[in-house]
């Protein structure tokens, strides 16, 4: 992991027009002008390479954007196109144990829609908590868990600007229905049927994996994932207005047993995100074309 310096961490949240300034910074370098925002999880950032006509930007040359730490996330800001979608996608995303505050993680929801994007697509690896789940099932998003925020760590927390969104977002449509039900007829199209699925994910902070009594209680409050990302990025794109799609990559099953020899670890997660990067690479690829397609949706 690269160190991060104390300036880069204690810097909290950024205004309206520092965000602004960071989003005219990009599309004054590219004629891209991106609808949809992409996000790749854990081992997923192959994604960002089906986009053609690449502009890629490295984070760290981005003006008040955080540095990736995490192997798995590369740091890179790839605008492009996918069958003529204009995209732009972050090849890595920021975790909350990264030493970064709530609101600096979720930074990159506020350019997205500065840059005009309507449609956010998040990725993520996560453990299966659901006895029915296999490892390389996916996993679509109809609902979170939010545990850090549950606690008080919501990214919203703080002064509201309302150029950005209401003070009090509601969150109940977070996940939009007609984008998993899109992304159902895709997946039954492209013969995904046997491993799509559709569920709760729960997020933590993380770095730690959970204990087993954790993942036992996790289940019996209804998730049927867990992950230590994604929910904190969809509370901000919610809030400024934004249609929100999110898939779990289910990269291993989350131990409940005690008698059980298996133990997570990123390695494990990030081969089987290499495992399922066509699969994904195309549901994310024919749910853009069908965007693309039918206005409604964007
Ligand atoms: O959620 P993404 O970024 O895919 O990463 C997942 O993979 C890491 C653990 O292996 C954690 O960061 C977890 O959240
Ligand atoms: N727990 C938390 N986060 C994860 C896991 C897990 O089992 N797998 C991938 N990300």
């Amino acid at each position: 992991m690269r160190r991060l310096s104390a300036a880069e961490r204690a810097r909290i949240r950024y205004t309206y027009e520092e965000c602004k300034a960071t989003a005219d910074w990009l599309l004054k370098q590219t004629d891209l002008c991106p609808l949809v925002g992409i996000v790749c999880g854990s081992g997923m950032g192959g994604l960002a390479d089906m986009l053609k006509d690449r502009v890629v930007f490295n984070y760290k040359d981005i003006p008040n954007f955080p540095q990736s730490t995490v192997h798995g996330h590369a740091g890179r800001l790839v605008f492009g196109t996918l069958k003529g979608r204009a995209c732009v996608c972050m090849q890595g995303r920021f975790h909350l144990y990264e030493g970064y505050s709530i609101q600096k993680i979720t930074l990159p929801m506020r350019i997205f829609k500065l840059l005009g994007v309507q449609t956010v697509m998040l990725t993520n690896a996560a453990g299966g908590l659901n006895q029915d789940y296999k490892v390389g099932d996916i996993m679509v998003l109809k609902d979170h868990l939010n545990f850090p925020g549950l606690a008080g760590n919501n990214p919203l927390v703080g002064p509201n600007d309302e150029r950005f969104g209401v003070r009090f977002p509601c969150m109940s449509d977070a996940y939009d229905r007609e984008l998993q039900q899109l992304a159902a007829e895709v997946g039954q199209e492209l013969g995904f049927g046997d491993f799509l699925r559709e569920g709760v994910y729960s997020v933590l902070g993380g770095p730690s994996f959970e204990t087993i009594a954790e993942c036992r209680m996790l289940s019996i409050l209804g998730a049927d994932a867990v992950g230590m990302s994604t929910v904190h990025e969809v509370v901000v794109a919610r809030h400024c207005g934004m249609r929100v799609f999110a898939l779990s990559l289910i990269t291993n099953r989350a131990v409940m047993d005690y008698d059980s020899a298996e133990r997570a670890n990123h390695e494990e997660v990030l081969e089987t995100g290499k495992l399922r990067a066509e699969q994904l690479e195309r549901l994310i690829t024919a749910m853009v074309t069908r965007l693309e397609h039918n206005n409604n949706y964007v």
